[in-house]
């Protein structure tokens, strides 16, 4: 029994016991019902939201799938609600697919106003169709039942209620501790780094966004037979903005966060209903909503990032992060990398952005055991060069070819299967995440573990392999000892180093480094040069953007130098070094 698994079973046995306890009174049991129902769906949000960085206001809607396909499937065809379960998911599933199709392409503030418009949408839906009752809705439904045991009272469907949310709690947590759920959480900072390991972040942000739609359809399904009646009200927009609300006040980071906030509107939100009119008589009704405002806004000032992360500082904990099992690392990708030859061509590229030309016909390779420096002052086009080696930008014209094979238009998924990797001039780590975690992205490609798998823990033995993997390659970038710290509390030349990791775990034959020497102290450096000469030395090529010229010159075999996105020189770094051209343009005092 590992420590992640025992307060979960202590939660559930503490869960279990409540009903039973003397006394209890069955108002309690009412609300634990409610919130129970609402974690379901917080749960979701915080995968979606919090975790994936992908607001939906629409949440509620989904329940609203969930609940309304029980509804009548159980009183219009008299099915069992055990058998209208699945259909209930399904349904929620793939009206997530639907609407994830075109809601997830969405970004910045487009993709929460989407999901508004579809929640709005759906609302009106539900409560128009005639099959469904309109604003009516549907009424009779039939409760829960295994064998002669009717789940009519609250106390009953309590434990199908909380049984969901513990199974669900638990499935999420193995979904975000894996192979998935890395690439899940580098969604939040951007789709660039993601993709630059392999991640198809599109699937990856749809199946996040059916997970949390069968989450809240799942909440649906009980709500339904839990009240025996649906209609349109409960999955209406302001049930929507609730949700998040809840996942937000929990901690929308964390999927006990989504429980925890559950736990805390919904008691809140009783108790202002019940003593805010005691104590100022009539008119409770808009007052509740008004100090309910004013409290979530206060508990959100008091703890930022919500009450999960905050409560759980101040209990004592051991250092519950992930540190790798004992495995053998991946065995090495040698069969891609050639002895000798051209690995990459460039062959007249050319980029523009409007009026801008960025990259003008530039022309240059990379051989195999070669480490290229690619240099230039501001603005010369180099980071646009290694985006459109990569991937990121598609050439305006002219060619990439790697290994003689034209890869222009190929998106960066493609090319890093191809063996090459890449750092980033800006930083594009997940800081939340540990050191361990965000390398072994870099290994993404060399896993094969699905969500499903992830999600029953049948991931174990290919997780532990990325793992030792990662923990190789951060051993031999020499930050063996900030392995399980939080990537955001290294300084930003240490990030760089661990860009550098992630970057080696793709096992590349070409590695693209920019700038990776900014930031870091005179000892760093030299250590990063004796690095990059070790890798060179194993077989492995480097093509580099720095602006240190002390660095390039130790290290290159050969520099290209861009200027106004043009290349004005290319040689030895004796010959750069004493090019006019590019003492003109550049070097300088420098030379
Ligand atoms: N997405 C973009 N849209 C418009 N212009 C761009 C875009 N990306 C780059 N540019 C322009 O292209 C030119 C080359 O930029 P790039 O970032 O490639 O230069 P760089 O050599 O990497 O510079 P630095 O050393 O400052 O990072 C600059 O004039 C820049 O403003």
């Amino acid at each position: 029994m590992t420590s992640r698994i025992l307060p979960i079973l202590v939660f559930a046995l503490v869960m279990a016991t409540i009903p039973f306890v003397p006394g209890v009174p069955p108002f309690w049991i009412v609300l634990l019902d409610n919130i129970g129902l609402a974690a379901l769906v917080a749960m979701g949000l915080v995968l979606l939201t919090g975790v994936g960085g992908l607001t939906s206001f629409g949440q509620a809607a989904f329940c609203g799938f969930g609940a309304y396909t029980t509804a009548y499937l159980t009183t219009a065809y008299g099915m069992s609600p055990w058998l209208t379960l699945p259909m209930s998911l399904i349904v929620s599933g793939l009206a997530a697919v639907l609407l994830g199709i075109i809601t997830m392409r969405l970004s910045g503030h487009y993709l929460p106003l989407g999901t508004i418009a579809w929640g709005i949408s759906l609302f009106y839906l539900f409560s128009k169709l005639e099959f469904l009752g309109r604003n009516d809705g549907i009424s009779g439904i039939p409760p829960l039942s295994i064998g002669n045991w009717k789940m009519l009272d609250p106390g009953s469907i309590y434990f199908p209620i909380w049984i969901a949310v513990i199974i669900c709690a638990l499935l999420s947590m193995n979904l975000l501790d894996s192979r998935t759920g890395r690439a899940i959480r580098a969604l939040r900072r951007g789709h660039i780094a993601a993709e630059a390991f392999g991640v198809q972040t599109a699937r990856a942000k749809l199946l996040v966004f059916i997970y949390a739609a069968v989450l809240a359809g799942l909440s649906g399904w009980l709500y339904a037979h839990f009240q025996r009646a649906a209609n349109p009200t409960p999955f209406g927009p302001h049930l929507g903005i609730e949700y998040l609300f809840i996942a937000v006040v929990g901690g929308a980071g964390y999927v006990w966060g989504g429980v925890l906030g559950a736990a805390v509107v919904v008691i809140l939100k009783e108790v202002l209903q019940s003593y805010l009119p005691l104590i100022f008589g009539g008119g409770g009704g808009q007052l509740e909503t008004i100090v309910f405002g004013i409290l979530l806004v206060t508990l959100l000032q008091l703890a930022p990032t919500g009450m999960w992360p905050w409560l759980t500082a101040w209990l004592p904990s051991g250092d519950s992060r992930k540190r790798p099992a004992p495995a053998d690392a991946l065995p090495a990708r040698n069969d891609h990398r050639p002895d000798t030859g051209v690995l990459l061509q460039v062959d007249k590229a050319r980029k523009q952005f409007g009026g801008v030309v960025a990259v003008n016909d530039v022309s240059f390779n990379v051989q195999a055991r070669e480490i290229v420096a690619l240099i230039g002052p501001n603005g010369a086009g180099k980071s646009t060069t290694f985006n459109l080696i990569t991937g990121v930008l598609a050439a305006t014209a002219g060619k990439v070819a790697v290994l003689g094979k034209s890869v222009s238009g190929a998106p960066p998924q493609e090319i890093v299967k191809l063996g090459i990797a890449r750092t980033f001039q800006h930083v594009k780590l997940v800081p939340d995440m540990t050191v361990l975690e965000n390398v072994a992205l870099g290994a993404h490609l060399r896993g094969r573990s699905g969500a499903i798998a992830s999600m029953l823990r049948l991931d174990r033995a290919d997780e532990a392999k990325l793992l030792a993997e990662a923990a190789k390659q951060i051993e031999r970038v020499g930050l063996g000892d900030q392995m399980n710290q939080l990537a955001g509390s290294l300084s930003l030349g240490q990030q760089r180093i661990v860009e550098i990791a992630r970057a080696l775990c793709v096992d590349p034959m070409l590695l693209l480094l920019d700038e990776p020497a900014a930031g870091l102290r005179h000892m760093e450096k030299q250590q990063l040069a004796s690095l990059l000469r070790q890798l060179r030395d194993g077989g492995m090529s480097v093509l580099l953007v720095e602006h240190d010229m002390g660095f390039v010159m130790n290290l290159a075999n050969r520099i290209v130098v861009l200027d106004f996105g043009t290349k004005i020189a290319e040689g030895t770094p004796a010959d750069i070094k004493t090019n006019p051209d590019v003492i003109k343009a550049y070097l300088g005092a420098v030379a």
